[in-house]
């Protein structure tokens, strides 16, 4: 046994996964043995959240089973349900989701089991609810409502609306479709080591996921997209090269540049790249993309930093008019599809997830009772 940490478990071989590998020096990413530039642009989510979750690419008929599923899935049970109101004025998005998909299990049918068959319809469920809980939770605070979902769309196509209030365009929706294939999964990431952990305990799907909610939260995983944006939002016109540099020199971090596994592009930013492109270009506003340009330009001749997925999705969600503290929830959305199948796969083939520490402590410390110290 090594006796020193690996600082952030850096390098450390967690677990195995036949879910998704990547190649951080070539920058490639493969769910299920799939590249992902194969995936992305023509696999639906779907299909991806199939891939993960039940093992292999569905036929048609296959699809629309698990379609049908996913749509018999959406109902978020009372508790949830009730709770929604009080939930969206006292907690912010990610925290909200956190405890919405808590609520939830309580009305799950499958509540009280871990087994294999009841795991795959949880998986379903999930992935079914949580566009509806991000949709929800925004109408409450918004004070407004969400269109019933049509199973005859897509849940990209079904949240946009819920969402913006607008029937999307064909292009958007195809858009965000590819943008939740980009986000499903990604190998031992903070959020899915973290619903292993929790699953490796016997624990239940639900409880899993909300760990994961909890670490996707965090502004160096899964909440960098929302500060992307900010960031975008605070520089005054001009001044991206100028801003950029003096929070390097600071040392403080850009959001949305740097990898542990990536040394190289992150072959999501590839394609999320082109996306804030294409949209910059047919909203006929392009300033966010074309400082997102100046800002990777700035990071990489500053600190050779390549963009990570949350870099351009900031300026592809803001195009397609997703409030900018809800873009983590979609991240939670895509990622819902490789947790909870990351779930299922710990739970087939189970051992507690229990590492060692270096104590660095005192030692030998002497008892005193309480009226000494
Ligand atoms: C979906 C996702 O989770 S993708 C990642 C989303 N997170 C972000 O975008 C947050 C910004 N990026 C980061 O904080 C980091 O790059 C992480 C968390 C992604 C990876 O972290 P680590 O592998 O632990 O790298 P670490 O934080 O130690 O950085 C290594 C060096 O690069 C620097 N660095 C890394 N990322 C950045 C950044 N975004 N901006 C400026 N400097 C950076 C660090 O300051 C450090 O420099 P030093 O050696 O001079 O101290
Ligand atoms: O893999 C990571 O550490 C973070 C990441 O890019 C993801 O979760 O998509």
């Amino acid at each position: 046994m090594a006796d020193k940490p690996t600082k952030g478990l850096a390098d450390v071989v967690a677990a195995s996964t036949a879910l998704s590998d990547i190649d951080g020096k070539a920058g490639r990413l493969f769910y299920r043995g799939y590249d992902i530039h194969d995936l992305a642009g023509r696999a639906t989510f779907e299909e991806t959240a199939h891939l993960l979750q039940r093992g292999k690419l569905p036929n048609r008929s296959e699809l629309d089973a698990y379609v049908d599923e996913l749509a018999q899935g959406r109902d978020l049970g009372a508790l949830a349900s009730a709770n929604i109101a009080e939930i969206a004025e006292k907690q912010k998005p990610m925290e909200a989701l956190r405890s919405l998909v808590s609520l939830s299990g309580a009305d799950d049918p499958d509540k009280d089991s871990i087994a294999p068959d009841a795991n795959l319809r949880k998986a379903a469920r999930l992935t079914a609810q949580q566009p509806l809980l991000v949709a929800r939770y925004h109408a409450a605070r918004t004070g407004g409502s969400v269109p019933e979902p049509d199973p005859s769309l897509s849940i990209a196509a079904n949240f946009l609306h819920e969402v913006t209030g607008r029937v999307p365009d064909p292009r958007a929706v195809e858009i965000f479709d590819e943008c939740l294939v980009l986000h499903a999964d990604h190998t031992m990431n903070a959020s899915t080591f973290a619903a292993r952990v929790c699953a490796a305990t016997l624990s239940d799907m639900h409880s899993a996921i909300v760990a994961a909610i909890g670490t996707l939260k965090g502004p160096l995983h899964g909440g960098a997209n929302e500060q992307v944006m900010k960031l975008l939002e605070s520089i005054p016109p001009g001044q991206v090269a100028q801003v950029v540099r003096d929070k390097l020199a600071a040392h403080e971090k850009i959001m949305g540049f740097g990898h542990r596994v990536y040394k190289t592009e992150d072959p999501r930013a590839t394609h999320l790249r082109k996306m804030s492109a294409e949209l910059a270009e047919a909203g006929g506003d392009d300033t966010y993309y074309r400082m997102s340009k100046e800002m990777e330009e700035v990071v990489f001749e500053t600190k050779g930093l390549y963009p990570n997925v949350d870099f351009y999705a900031a300026s592809v969600y803001h195009y397609l008019g997703i409030p900018t503290d809800l873009f983590t929830p979609v991240f939670s959305i895509s990622r819902m599809s490789g947790w909870t199948a990351h779930v299922i796969e710990q739970h087939a083939d189970n051992r507690l997830i229990r590492p060692d520490s270096e104590y660095i402590g005192e030692t030998d410390q002497k008892w005193k009772p309480l009226d000494e110290r």
